[in-house]
């Protein structure tokens, strides 16, 4: 663990991001008890911040605020709605470097896969500033002589969110930004490790021009509890999620009391299939980023990594030269490629996986075990010689380790991708179109990287199939997730 401390406040050009404050109704406010939970920097273990930490009551509060507000929010234009969107995306834009400091120090990635985080945050609040006016209705030809039928979109009305430690800036706009473009209000419960950057987003959004109660930040430690607000007021008409499969059916469980719309963007296994007419450089390049991005804490990471039996060993001797050219460090230090876990819990489920497929006969190859930096540095990892009976074939590691698995044939390489209760992303190598087209096709996912290691981006749907998750994200189709859809028969 690295014993120096971070003072936050000196390496931002604008302090006044650096929020501790709960945003409630547009107002900044500590808890009703004055309660604060602490916020540390899992590369240094050092306190950043006392965060106020708040209860169902002050989650209640916002959320009637968001139900005072979001009548005139809808009432206004479209284009006013988008020119407010627009503005916060410039501001995201200005303060991307302060945005992604503050998402380093409280999350652990390093500085320019922050950055990266802030703009691909920032790129669905543009992008649903455009949407914001393309919203459609329709109007039928009547089923008798004297009707006429006209379907009208309507916003949600309140929605809410609860979201991860992983992306703290991207899945909350990746949320709010449709949701707030559709005409609905939104109050979002960011997670306990990384709530700066939430607070930071509400800075500029209120500077933007968002009215208040339109957008509330509620930070707290009562995860379940403030799940429950969410799920038991019956103001809140739409709750989105992002998260493991897990907590998704307790949230979903306790939603379907109301009937409450839900989208979900849960837990993952995606494979990562290597065929043996594949580029075996890209592949290795695409390899690389799908599953160490974030230090492998990303639900599309590559979690099982299946090469066909002709390039096992010559891409395994590449994928082994690429991986030890990584350099593990403090996220907020220069030529860092690789933070440390989130949290202990997070290195225990990475050494749980390793252990599990070397008792099982999986070979170490590269790392294996924490990093000489202490603390949740980790070593990133690669194991070859890896079964389907291991753990990691049905687990998400969520973490820097590449276990790769040999198979003969295309059909064995679908079955063994498609083995599995997740279906979010998937992906594969391949350059015979009719190989590309089969594969595709068959691929039990929500998301396919044909050739690419990285899917990410605002006009795409993002989500899954299968326990991987309900509904989809960014797109055309993002939106849709926080309309209404009315039917009128008006009789003439
Ligand atoms: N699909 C994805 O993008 C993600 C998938 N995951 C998967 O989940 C695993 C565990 O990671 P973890 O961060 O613990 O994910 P969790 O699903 O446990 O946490 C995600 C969010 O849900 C909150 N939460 C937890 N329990 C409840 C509850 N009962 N009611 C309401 N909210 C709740 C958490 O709060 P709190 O802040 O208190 O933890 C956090 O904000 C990972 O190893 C990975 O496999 C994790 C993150 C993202
Ligand atoms: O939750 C995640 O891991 C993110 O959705 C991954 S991505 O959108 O940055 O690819």
């Amino acid at each position: 663990m690295l014993d120096t401390q971070t003072d936050l406040r000196a390496i931002l050009k604008d302090g006044s991001l650096l929020e501790t404050r709960a945003f409630i109704g547009g107002k900044w406010a500590d808890a009703d008890d004055g309660a604060t939970f602490e916020v540390t920097n899992p590369a240094r273990g050092d306190v950043l911040a006392k965060v106020a930490d708040l209860t169902r009551v002050e989650v209640a509060r916002a959320i009637a605020a968001a139900e005072g507000a979001q009548k005139d929010w809808a009432r206004r234009t479209a284009k006013d709605r988008a020119g407010i969107l627009r503005r916060w995306f410039d501001l995201m834009v200005e303060n991307v470097d302060d945005l992604a400091a503050i998402l380093t120090a409280e999350q652990g990635k390093p500085l320019p896969e922050a950055r990266a985080e802030v703009l691909y945050g920032a790129s669905f609040v543009e992008w649903f500033s455009e949407e914001a006016r393309r919203v459609y209705g329709d109007t039928i030809p009547g089923h008798q002589p004297d009707k006429r039928i006209t379907v009208l979109r309507q916003p949600i009305g309140v929605a809410a969110s609860i979201t991860p430690w992983n992306f703290p800036n991207a899945m909350i706009a990746r949320k709010v930004a449709p949701a707030l473009a559709a005409g609905c209000s939104f109050v979002a419960r960011p997670a306990t490790e990384t709530p700066l950057s939430a607070l930071a987003m509400a800075v500029l959004a209120e500077r933007a021009g968002v009215p208040a109660g339109v957008l509330s930040i509620v930070p707290s430690t009562h995860a379940s509890d403030i799940g429950k607000e969410f799920c038991e007021n019956p103001v809140v008409r739409k709750l989105t999620f992002t998260g493991s499969t897990e907590v998704g059916r307790i949230l979903l469980r306790q939603a379907a009391d109301q009937v409450m719309k839900c989208s979900m963007e849960l837990g993952g296994n995606a494979p990562f299939i290597v065929f043996d007419d594949a580029d075996i450089d890209a592949a290795v390049e695409g390899a690389m980023v799908c599953k160490f991005r974030n230090n492998g804490q990303t639900c599309v990471c590559a979690n099982r990594i299946y090469v066909q039996a002709g390039v096992y060993d010559a891409f395994a001797v590449k994928f082994e030269a690429a991986i030890k050219k990584l350099r593990v460090g403090d996220g907020l230090a220069e030529g860092t490629t690789t933070g440390p876990l989130i949290s202990g819990k997070a290195v225990q489920k990475v050494q749980a996986h390793i252990k599990d497929a070397l008792d099982k006969g999986a070979k170490l190859v590269v790392g294996g075990k924490p990093h000489d930096l202490g603390g949740t540095f980790f070593e990133p990892t690669l194991l070859t010689d890896v079964t389907p009976d291991m753990a990691v074939s049905q687990e998400e590691t969520f973490g820097p380790m590449a276990p790769l698995f040999r198979f003969e044939t295309e059909e064995e390489a679908v079955a063994l991708a498609n083995d599995t209760i997740f279906g979010l992303a998937a992906y594969f190598y391949a350059r015979d179109v009719s190989r590309v087209t089969r594969v595709q096709e068959a691929l039990e996912y929500g998301i396919v990287g044909v050739n690419t290691g990285i899917i990410s981006t605002e006009v795409a749907p993002f989500g899954g199939v299968k326990q991987s998750g309900l509904g989809r994200e960014g797109s055309k189709y993002g939106i849709e997730d926080f309309m209404e859809m009315k039917y009128v028969c008006l009789s003439v």
